[in-house]
C-alpha cells in the first residue's frame, strides 16, 4: 500500500498554475529528493500536501482520499522554510510543542514528554540546547531545534524545505546521513526540497524533479538516486488555474 499517494495533482496562485498533472505513488518506507529552480512550486506542493494551499486533485494517504477541509493530517510533519520567533522562549518549550496533536486542549507537557527531548537533542548530538533561550541561538543552531520538533512528533511522513539552509558542512552531512536514518532505521518516508545535490550522490531513493529550465540535472546523470520518479508533469504556466 503506498504512503502517499497522488493524482492529477494542479497547483496554482490567483489564476496562474504552476504545477499541471503530477501524480505519483509512493510506498513506506522511502527517501525523495524534491529538486527544481526557484519558484517552480517546491514549496507551495508541500503545502497541498497539508493542505494549506487549494489543489486540484487527489491525495491519498494510506490509500485514505484525504480530506480537503481537514487540515495538517497527522501523518504528516513539516519542516518549513523560515520559522521565526519573535518572544523569549526555550529549546525544550520549543521542541515540546511538537507533541501537540497529541494533546487535548488543557493537557500539559509531561515529564517523560522532556525526557524525549532531551533524548532527541542528545540524538542530534547537542544536548546543551536544552535550556539555552532560542533567539540567542545562530541560524544553523535553530535549524536543529525546528529539527527536533519535527522528530517528536513521531509522523510517518517527513516533509523537510531546504533543511541544510543555514547549516555548516559538518551538519549538512548530519542531516543527510539523519534523513537517511529515519528511512533506514525508523522506517519513515521522507520528501525533502534540496539545492544540495552533492549530497544526494550517495543516498538511495527517488528524485522528482520540478524543474522546466534544468529538466537532467547533473545528478541524474550521475544515477546516484537509484530509482528516478519519471515525474508526469506538463507546465503550463500561462493556462489559467
Ligand atoms: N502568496 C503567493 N501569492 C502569489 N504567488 C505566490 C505566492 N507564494 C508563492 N507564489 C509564487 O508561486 C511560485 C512558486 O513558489 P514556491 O515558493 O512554491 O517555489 P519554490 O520552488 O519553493 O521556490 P524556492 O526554491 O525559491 O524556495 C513562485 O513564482 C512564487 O512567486
Amino acid at each position: 500500500m503506498p504512503v502517499l499517494e497522488v493524482k492529477d495533482l494542479s497547483l496554482g496562485f490567483e489564476g496562474k498554475l504552476i504545477i499541471e498533472g503530477v501524480s505519483f505513488a509512493i510506498e513506506k518506507p522511502s527517501f525523495v529528493a524534491i529538486i527544481g529552480h526557484n519558484g517552480c512550486g517546491k514549496t507551495t506542493f508541500f503545502k497541498s500536501l497539508i493542505q494549506s494551499h487549494p489543489y486540484k486533485g487527489e491525495i491519498f494517504l494510506f490509500d485514505q482520499k484525504v480530506n480537503k477541509s481537514q487540515t495538517s493530517p497527522r501523518e504528516i510533519a513539516i519542516l518549513e522554510q523560515r520559522n521565526l520567533v519573535n518572544f523569549q522562549i526555550k529549546v525544550k518549550d520549543i521542541v515540546v510543542m511538537g507533541l501537540f496533536r497529541r494533546k487535548s486542549f488543557f493537557e500539559n507537557y509531561t515529564n517523560e514528554d522532556f525526557d524525549r527531548v532531551r533524548e532527541i537533542l542528545e540524538f542530534l548530538e547537542r544536548p546543551d540546547l536544552y535550556e539555552k533561550d532560542f533567539n540567542h541561538l545562530s541560524g544553523g543552531e535553530q535549524q536543529l531545534v525546528w529539527l527536533a520538533q519535527m522528530m517528536i512528533q513521531e509522523a510517518e511522513i517527513y516533509l523537510l524545505d531546504e533543511p541544510t539552509q543555514y547549516l555548516d558542512l559538518y551538519y549538512k552531512k548530519v542531516l543527510f546521513d539523519l534523513m537517511e536514518a529515519w528511512v533506514k532505521r525508523f522506517n519513515k518516508t521522507v520528501f525533502c526540497i534540496t539545492h544540495d545535490l552533492y549530497y544526494l550522490e550517495t543516498m538511495d531513493g527517488y528524485l522528482l524533479n520540478f524543474s522546466e529550465k534544468d529538466p537532467r540535472p547533473q545528478v541524474l546523470n550521475r544515477e546516484c538516486l537509484k530509482k528516478n520518479i519519471n515525474l508526469i508533469l506538463q507546465r503550463k504556466p500561462n493556462k489559467n488555474f
